[in-house]
């Protein structure tokens, strides 16, 4: 995504040359000792770690180390030096600054930042039965200007969570991901099949063994919406094919103008900009309306297919309508708030599954030894599986290691948020209720204090036996924690992992460059430049 913010990027440049497996070193050793008030004290003496205070008292919330005091001055600062896009190497220079804890006002926004595994259980410990996150105000404020109900995105307490519970039960229960995932493995099948025939017919080599080196951004984006609509709306839109709809790649902008004019929205008085008109508020009220009208005519015929009688030759009641279709049927949601939940579905579906894709590719073209292993296990599995694609992701932990991996290097959003119900210590600092915490999941990925050579791209970290596949252990947190974590979660691992799993059956991957890539924050963590692959034909 290209658009007015991303002038600066953040180049993460290995310290070995092309050629090179390693990531970047982690930040500096971060005052990281496991938890608790004592922290401080067993790595007293380093540059910005934190003492307990000498009469042994917990610290006050003002003594927490910040980043300035006033919000304007810092938003000067952002805006001077374009930190807006590069907001994840911001907070992990912080974190090696001023330690593993501090407050960071910026506009109208402000936060404690955190990083360590302890401090974040401490928060999630403290987030009570309605999680609350930080509120992506110019969102909320586009469906009150435009009169529109909320998803549960932006909804908090016991109406979030009415939604939410039926939403589960369409998208995150074992028995709904049993109905979507042949959705996702037709989708991921037909992926490969438009690939392999470009392959062929465009890729150089012998016969039956063509290479082709693509940037194949521009296709995962198409895939993730084509696999999105599909199991949202259970309909195939064609995005394969020769001459893909105008309207799909339309959506696939104006997704990509709403995420990147999200985050200077936030710290701005965005009420102000909408009051006089400015362009930056237009273009994301504009795109957020494109995205809006797109749900709308597929939830009309939607609509219009549930009211009209089955197909002869289909069962009664066998097909599958989709997320959408569910919905509808059981009737518990109103129609308003079906809209709501099924549009904030599909904004919040695309970008984030097509954007790791493509560092997996990346990352499993320039590790050959780790792409061996991983296809060796999905060879065997799918081999076993007889067709079956639960059974054969079963099979292959190592599909789900590798995504956990891209993740934990690329964080699809930088931070988790929680406002806390209650006051809580961290680093030996009270922390008052009402308070928003981020944990930052960017520097946390890479620091060595909580990963072992975190440089590395290892699925295999989250397989064996150990702190880092523990699921308890607060270090894998994606796509968020609790009951407020990520709603399209089983989707997007389960579409990502069967598209890496016929990618790996159908072709070797290898890349033209392996320097590390640059990376830049629009709302989401991407590649400033999408990385070049190429797929040849096993
Ligand atoms: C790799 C892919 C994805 C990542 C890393 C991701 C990450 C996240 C995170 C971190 C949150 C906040 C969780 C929390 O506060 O604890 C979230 C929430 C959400 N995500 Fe995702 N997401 C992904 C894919 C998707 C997909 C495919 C969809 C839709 C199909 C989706 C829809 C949503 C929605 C609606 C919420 C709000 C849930 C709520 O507040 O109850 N996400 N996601």
């Amino acid at each position: 995504m290209r658009n007015m913010f991303t002038q600066v990027t953040v180049c993460v440049r290995t310290q070995r040359s092309c050629g090179s497996r390693s990531l970047p070193r982690g930040p500096r050793a971060l005052c990281t000792a496991a938890a608790g008030a004592v922290a401080g004290e067993k790595l007293g003496g380093r540059k910005g770690v934190r003492k307990r205070a000498v009469d042994g008292r917990v610290r006050s919330f003002e003594e927490i180390p910040h980043t300035g005091k006033s919000g304007w001055v810092n938003l000067v600062k952002f805006w001077r030096e374009d930190r807006f896009v590069q907001l994840h190497k911001h907070m992990e220079r912080t974190f090696n600054g001023l330690g593993p804890i501090y407050r960071e006002h910026v506009g109208t926004q402000s936060s404690v930042n955190i990083i360590l595994p302890s401090d974040i259980a401490e928060v999630f410990r403290s987030e009570g039965l309605h999680p609350e996150r930080m509120t992506l105000q110019p969102w909320a404020t586009h469906r009150e200007t435009r009169r529109l109900s909320k998803g549960v995105f932006l909804k908090n307490g016991e109406e979030w969570r009415a939604d939410r519970l039926l939403l589960n039960k369409e998208v995150m229960m074992s028995a709904a991901v049993k109905r979507f995932l042949p959705l996702l493995d037709e989708v991921a099948r037909d992926f490969c099949r438009m690939l392999r025939a470009r392959v062929d017919r465009d890729g150089g080599g012998e016969e039956g063994r063509r290479g082709l080196t693509i940037d194949p951004s521009p296709d995962l984006f198409r895939f993730a919406l084509e696999a999105s609509c599909h199991v949202i709306y259970g309909e195939r839109i064609g995005l394969f094919s020769s001459s893909p709809s105008l309207e799909s790649q339309k959506f696939i902008w104006a997704v990509e103008r709403m995420l990147a004019t999200t985050p200077p929205l936030l710290y701005l008085p965005h009420r102000l900009l909408l009051r006089i008109g400015a362009p930056l508020w237009t273009q994301h009220a504009t795109a957020w309306d494109h995205i809006f009208s797109h749900a709308d005519a597929r939830i009309q015929r939607g609509y219009q297919r549930l009211s009209s009688p089955p197909d002869r030759g289909s069962e009664a009641g066998s097909q599958f309508n989709g997320v959408l279709g569910q919905l509808m049927e059981k009737g518990q949601l109103s129609l308003d708030l079906i809209k709501a939940n099924i549009t904030e579905l599909m904004a919040g579906g695309v970008d984030t599954t097509a954007v790791p894709l493509q560092f997996a590719l990346f990352e499993l073209g320039r590790n050959p030894e780790v792409q061996e292993r991983v296809r060796q296990q999905v060879r065997a599995s799918w081999a076993q599986a007889g067709g079956d694609p639960q059974k054969a992701l079963q099979g292959a932990p190592l599909l789900k290691g590798t995504i956990k991996e891209i993740l934990r290097l690329y964080p699809v959003g930088i931070t988790v948020q929680r406002r806390t119900i209650k006051d809580i210590v961290l680093q030996n600092y009270h922390v008052p209720a009402g308070t928003l915490v981020q944990v930052c999941l960017y520097p946390l990925g890479r620091s060595t204090e909580v990963f072992q050579d975190p440089q590395r791209f290892e699925p295999e970290r989250w397989c064996s036996k150990g702190p880092a596949a523990d699921g308890s252990s607060f270090r894998s947190l994606a796509f968020g924690f609790g009951a407020r974590q990520c709603v399209g979660r089983r989707i997007a691992e389960n579409e990502m992992q069967l598209l890496l799993m016929h990618i790996l059956l159908s072709f070797h991957l290898s890349v033209p460059c392996t320097d590390d890539i640059s990376t830049t924050y629009t709302l989401i963590l991407q590649p400033k430049t999408p990385p070049r692959i190429t797929f040849s034909a096993l």
